[in-house]
């Protein structure tokens, strides 16, 4: 069994707790908080043990009721590989640690790309992480772009890929985030991170992209435009998205045309946490125009792409399967992912 560690029990850190725990082939030796919170007595409920950044606050933990089996060092000491799920930019102050243990470690897509010099998508790189020391998991509309532009370059080829993300304010767990109500230019700049955040994976994509912050929590949206090599047919399109397991459908019968829809969707669906693991491509959307100008919306859950990404992350680094098919497949079974149609 792989031990594994998850530095940071939040939003994401939570969620690749229990997709890990449901792999035959990985456990959980612990995961970690830096304050008591309702995530902590999740953890406990759970069963993971809970290790914390500053050992000298045991005792606010205790008296909340909440047992400490040690330090984040005492942590990754029993692990074999750690997935730092800290905030955007935290994350970063932790590879010493890694390193003077000489431990694996995954970051989120909140760090830069040099922290790991390698970032991952299970179905574009996952025979590069084999082995690796180190990787970073892209961030959730960076790993929902990855997914469709590789699987069309693949099958047509791209000569360009245009693309703007209208983004999520904050989760809905974060009370301090915003906008109320604006529709925020984020960045105002083009292109944004996004294009080259894709081209740390698909060096060779000619991207665009363009991204705003808007006042809602469910889901970010993305309109996406691709200019193909080759001529490709809606009906083709379709096909290559129902192959792939990480790219859902959503189709016109459902009647659903939004975000908020789509979530519901996967509550009925009784995803854990409501969580839509797989793009959200909305069936009715795709158009293939002249032959080579294909266009699609695609909702991406923020909270949860990333944490099936950063479990076969897990599995390439450990070495212990050396397909992207075989680990995928493994992975989506464990957690119960049959992409929505
Ligand atoms: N939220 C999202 O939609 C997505 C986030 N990401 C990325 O995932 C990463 C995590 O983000 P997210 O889960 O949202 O963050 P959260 O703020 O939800 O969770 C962060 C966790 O890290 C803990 N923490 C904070 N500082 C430390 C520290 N120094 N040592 C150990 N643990 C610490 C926090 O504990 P405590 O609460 O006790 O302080 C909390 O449990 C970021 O890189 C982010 O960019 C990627 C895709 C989507
Ligand atoms: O990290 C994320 O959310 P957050 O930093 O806004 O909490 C998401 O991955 C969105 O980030 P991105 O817009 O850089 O992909």
């Amino acid at each position: 069994m792989i031990k594994v560690a998850v530095n940071g029990y939040g939003t994401i850190g939570k969620r690749v707790a229990d997709a890990v725990a449901a792999q035959p082939d990985m456990e959980i030796i612990g995961v970690s908080k830096t304050k008591p919170g309702a995530e902590a007595f999740v953890a406990k409920e759970r069963g993971y043990p809970l290790y914390i950044a500053d050992i000298t606050k045991k005792e606010s933990f205790e008296k909340a009721g909440i047992q400490v089996a040690g330090s984040v060092s005492d942590m990754i000491q029993k692990a074999d590989i750690i997935v730092d799920a800290t905030p955007g930019g935290v994350g970063e102050g932790n590879k010493a640690l890694y390193e003077k243990y000489g431990k694996k470690a995954i970051w989120q897509g909140g760090e830069d790309h040099e922290v790991a010099g390698f970032s991952f998508n299970s179905s574009c790189n996952y025979a590069e992480a084999i082995g690796k020391q180190f990787a970073r998991v892209v961030s959730c509309n960076t790993t929902g772009l990855c997914r469709i532009i590789n699987l069309i370059d693949t099958a047509f080829g791209v000569k360009k890929v245009r693309a703007t993300m209208v983004r999520r304010g904050g989760d809905p767990g974060d009370v301090k985030r915003g906008p109320i109500d604006a529709i925020v230019l984020n960045p105002v700049t083009i292109p944004s991170h996004h294009g080259p955040d894709v081209q740390s994976i698909l060096p060779n994509i000619n991207i665009v992209t363009s991204a705003m912050i808007v006042p809602t929590t469910l889901m970010h949206m993305h309109f996406l435009n691709m200019e193909l090599k080759n001529p490709a047919t809606k009906e083709q399109v379709i096909e290559l998205i129902k192959a792939h397991s990480r790219l859902g459908l959503i189709e016109k019968s459902t009647g659903i045309i939004s975000t908020a829809e789509l979530k519901e969707y996967a509550c009925d669906l009784l995803r854990p946490r409501g969580d839509l693991w797989e793009n959200g491509i909305f069936k009715d959307s795709i158009s293939v125009l002249e032959g080579t100008d294909l266009y699609l919306f695609q909702a991406i859950h923020q909270e949860a792409d990333v944490v099936v990404e950063t479990v076969d992350c897990i599995r390439a680094m450990a070495g212990s399967v050396k397909t992207a098919s075989e680990s995928i497949a493994i992975t989506n079974k464990a957690v119960g992912l049959t992409a929505i149609r």
